[in-house]
């Protein structure tokens, strides 16, 4: 891709955008002056971009027949034999489609990826095949996994495994369908603001956001650095703390990984639960759109933690409503910076960036009308927000959340984990093909305001099924101590084995 010396037309276009005024004279001074740039560009392009190296063999990807996909929860199937041996020999893992497996095609739910096929493997990729894994495809995701629903991805809606005509939940969709399912072992799944959770508790997985940072993010399609997680999506606890611990831990690359502190999970399994101490959060019970029976399905479950011995009471942390409300600015004007104006990365930070993946996705310029209304609604109020008021509500927001982890902290520093409904509602309906833009947005936004606070504060969030109402799951949520994710682990997996979560 060599660089080319600007025209006259074009430094003078490009000084007006920057509210610079050139008399023809400095333009072509300037242009003069430029030289040395271009010469350093081309000498860049003329380096081999060292990317880490792919180390095993895999067949390509190709998309499933619908026959094979009822519920249209594959994107792509690949084969990628890992290790002879490890952690997770004779493990198959789905990867969310926002998760770069090279040679195998991502689009990351959005038309205006469709064919591009990345050139690295994300550090957990290598991680899950180096334990053993065998990688089995690629699932489908929402549109540049923004909405709480499965009904955005450019290729169709994702179907509920209870009830096909529901919201299998969002963004890590066809990750949460394929595990509930029992097609895949395990599931990698992305959360910026419930996305591995929310899946989850919809379809009857096991869901965990780990602490921010400590699963390396490094070639995974970011939306916004400060809220990006990785984490795993399985059918229970035991294989959710087996997964981390081979996920788990620092790669070099990824500038999230701040003071991170690993454990050995699996050893936080089958430990007893007599005498801890979970707190039962009143805000992340009867928000507006709560459902009574699924709150009450939440407090039963707290009453078989107090059976099992963990003291369990109520307490208040007033500022756990504000969480979606100081996510919005961050949220939105993050994605606009980092995702989409910065060509999925944005600048000023170290990271394994992705060129192939920049030089395609920054086309989503011309193709803007294809992308989802979730992604547009969000990306307009950004851009507004910016033009107006600058990255003053951005900025602000991240000092907010400050507070926000320290209100969680001061109730965490007495109990061993929070406990609350994952998401308010079971599986709503999918909205159909002919649904309103009031109908695609209030499905896309309306299940996060116990998951989204909690990638802004960077706790650790899990979620276990816990329960069913007219057939349909539902998943009660455990906040831990920041790297503390052991704990959650041992009384999610005491939890779960008090007896069958579909009889509750
Ligand atoms: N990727 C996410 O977690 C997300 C969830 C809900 C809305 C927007 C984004």
């Amino acid at each position: 891709m060599a660089v080319r010396l600007p025209n006259d037309a074009q430094i003078a276009d490009v000084a007006e955008r920057i509210g610079l005024s050139l008399s023809p004279e400095d333009v072509s001074s300037i242009k003069g002056l430029l030289g040395g740039y271009v010469a350093a560009y081309n000498k860049v392009d003329r380096m081999i971009d060292p990317l880490p190296v792919v180390k095993y063999p895999r067949t390509p990807g190709v998309q499933p027949p619908k026959a094979e996909n009822p519920l249209n929860a594959w994107y792509v199937k690949s084969t990628v034999p890992g290790a002879p041996e490890g952690k997770l020999k004779g493990k198959t893992v789905v990867l969310k489609d926002n998760v770069m497996l090279a040679g195998v095609p991502m689009m990351n739910g959005s038309s205006t990826l469709e064919g591009y096929i990345p050139n690295v493997d994300a550090t957990l990729v290598t991680r899950l095949l180096d334990a053993g894994a065998t990688i089995v495809g690629k699932a489908h995701c929402e549109c540049f996994c923004m909405s709480c629903g499965s009904h955005t991805s450019a290729l169709g809606p994702v179907c509920n495994p209870y009830d096909p005509s529901r919201s299998a939940g969002g963004s890590s969709s066809g990750s949460a369908v394929l595990v509930s399912k029992g097609e895949v072992d395990m599931a990698i799944g992305g959360d910026q603001g419930g996305s591995i959770r929310m899946p989850s508790a919809f379809c009857g997985t096991v869901g965990m956001k780990p602490t921010h940072g400590l699963v390396p993010y490094t070639g995974v399609v970011p939306i916004e650095i400060t809220v990006d997680h990785a984490g795993p999506i399985t059918k229970t606890v035991a294989d959710s703390a087996l997964m981390l611990e081979v996920l788990a831990g620092p790669d070099g690359y990824d500038c999230r990984q701040i003071g991170v502190k690993t454990a050995p999970y699996t050893e936080a399994l089958g430990k007893p639960v007599k005498g801890m101490k979970v707190a039962l959060l009143k805000e992340g019970f009867g928000h507006p759109q709560s459902e009574a029976a699924v709150d009450d399905t939440v407090r039963a479950a707290a009453k078989r933690l107090e059976a099992l011995g963990v003291i369990v009471e109520e307490v208040s942390i007033p500022m756990h409503l504000d969480g979606p409300d100081i996510w919005t600015p961050i949220g939105l004007q993050g994605l606009m910076q980092t995702m989409m104006l910065g060509d999925g990365y944005g600048t000023s930070r170290q990271d394994l960036y992705v060129t192939s993946f920049m030089d395609v996705h920054r086309g989503w310029r011309e193709r803007a009308d294809e992308l989802s209304e979730t992604l547009k609604l969000a990306m307009i109020f950004a851009q507004f927000a910016d033009d107006e008021y600058g990255k003053r509500f951005y900025g602000k927001a991240h000092n907010l959340t400050y507070a926000l982890r320290a209100a969680y902290d001061a109730v965490l520093a007495d109990y061993d984990a929070l406990l609350m409904p994952t998401v308010p509602k079971v599986a709503t309906p999918l909205p159909g093909p002919d649904a309103s833009r009031e109908e695609i947005i209030a499905r896309g936004f309306d299940i996060l305001p116990n998951t989204a606070p909690f990638d802004i504060s960077h706790h650790p969030a899990l979620s276990v099924p816990c329960g069913m109402v007219d057939g349909l799951p539902v998943g009660m949520m455990l906040v831990g101590k920041l790297w503390d994710e052991s704990t959650l682990y041992t009384l999610g997996d005491a939890f779960e084995k008090s007896g069958d979560w579909k009889s509750f």
